[in-house]
C-alpha cells in the first residue's frame, strides 16, 4: 500500500490536483481521503456557535480518527468516513463504507502538520499558490459551492484562515518531498506524481 499526504493552503488547488491525478488511474486500485470528513462533530453546538468556530486550527480536526482509519486501512480492514457538510458546518449522520486499496491518498490544509500523521505518509506533497490566487479562488467558490457570503469569506479568512495558514500550514511545506506550484494549472507534476503512482501499482 502506499499513502500520499497532500497538503497546501485554502483554494491552494488540492482537490483539483487530486482529482486530475485519480482520473486516469484505475477507480478499484484508489481511495481518496479528505481531511474534511474529520472536522470534529459539532452537532451539539448551534448553528451560530458553529459559525464561530476557527475550522483552521488543528484543534478542529479529529485527527485522532483520522490515523486510526489509516492504520485499520493497512491493515486490510474496511473503515466507515463521517461525511462533513460545509453548508450545515457539521458531521451528517451517514457515513462512506470505504474498503482498503493499493493507494492512498489523503488530502486537506493540515495534514503535514501533524506529526503522527505525517509518519504514515510515503510521499508528502505541498501544493502551493500564491495568497492572493487562493483568497480569490476561496471566494468564488465558497460563495458558489459553500452558501457562504462575500462578508462571512472575508471575516473569516482574516481572523482565522490567514493567522492559521501562517502559524500552521506554510510551515509544514518543509515536511514536503514534492511542492507543486499551482498559480496556474500544472499539467506537468499532476502527471509526474500519476507516474510514480502508476509505478506502485505495477
Ligand atoms: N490552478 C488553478 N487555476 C485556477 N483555478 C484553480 C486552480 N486549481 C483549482 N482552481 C479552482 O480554485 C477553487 C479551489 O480549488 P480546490 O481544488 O477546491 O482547492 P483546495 O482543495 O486546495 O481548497 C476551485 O474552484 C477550483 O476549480
Ligand atoms: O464548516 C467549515 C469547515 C471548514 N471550512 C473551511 O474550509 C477550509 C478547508 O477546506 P479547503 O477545501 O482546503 O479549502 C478551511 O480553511 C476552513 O476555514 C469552512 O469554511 N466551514
Amino acid at each position: 500500500m502506499l499513502i500520499i499526504g497532500i497538503a497546501g493552503g485554502t483554494g491552494c488547488g488540492k482537490t483539483t490536483v487530486v482529482k486530475q491525478i485519480v482520473e486516469e488511474l484505475p477507480k478499484d486500485e484508489v481511495v481518496v481521503i479528505s481531511q474534511d470528513s474529520y472536522y470534529n462533530d459539532l452537532a451539539h453546538l448551534t448553528k451560530e456557535e458553529r459559525s464561530k468556530v476557527n475550522f483552521d486550527h488543528p484543534n478542529s480536526i479529529d485527527f485522532e480518527l483520522l490515523i486510526a482509519h489509516l492504520n485499520k486501512l493497512r491493515a486490510g480492514n474496511t473503515i466507515e468516513i463521517p461525511v462533513y457538510s460545509f453548508v450545515e458546518e457539521t458531521r451528517l449522520a451517514k457515513t462512506i463504507t470505504t474498503i482498503p486499496k493499493k493507494v492512498i491518498i489523503v488530502e486537506g490544509i493540515l495534514v503535514l502538520s501533524n506529526p503522527e500523521l505525517r509518519k504514515l505518509f510515503d510521499i508528502k506533497i505541498y501544493v502551493h499558490a500564491d495568497s492572493d490566487e487562493r483568497l480569490i479562488r476561496r471566494l468564488q467558490r465558497d460563495i458558489k459551492e459553500r452558501g457562504h457570503d462575500f462578508d462571512k469569506v472575508l471575516h473569516r479568512y482574516q481572523t482565522a484562515v490567514k493567522p492559521m495558514h501562517n502559524e500552521f500550514i506554510e510551515p509544514s511545506k518543509e515536511f514536503a518531498d514534492i511542492i507543486i506550484p499551482n498559480n496556474h494549472y500544472n499539467t506537468v507534476a499532476v502527471d509526474m506524481v500519476r507516474t510514480i503512482i502508476i509505478e506502485k501499482l505495477v
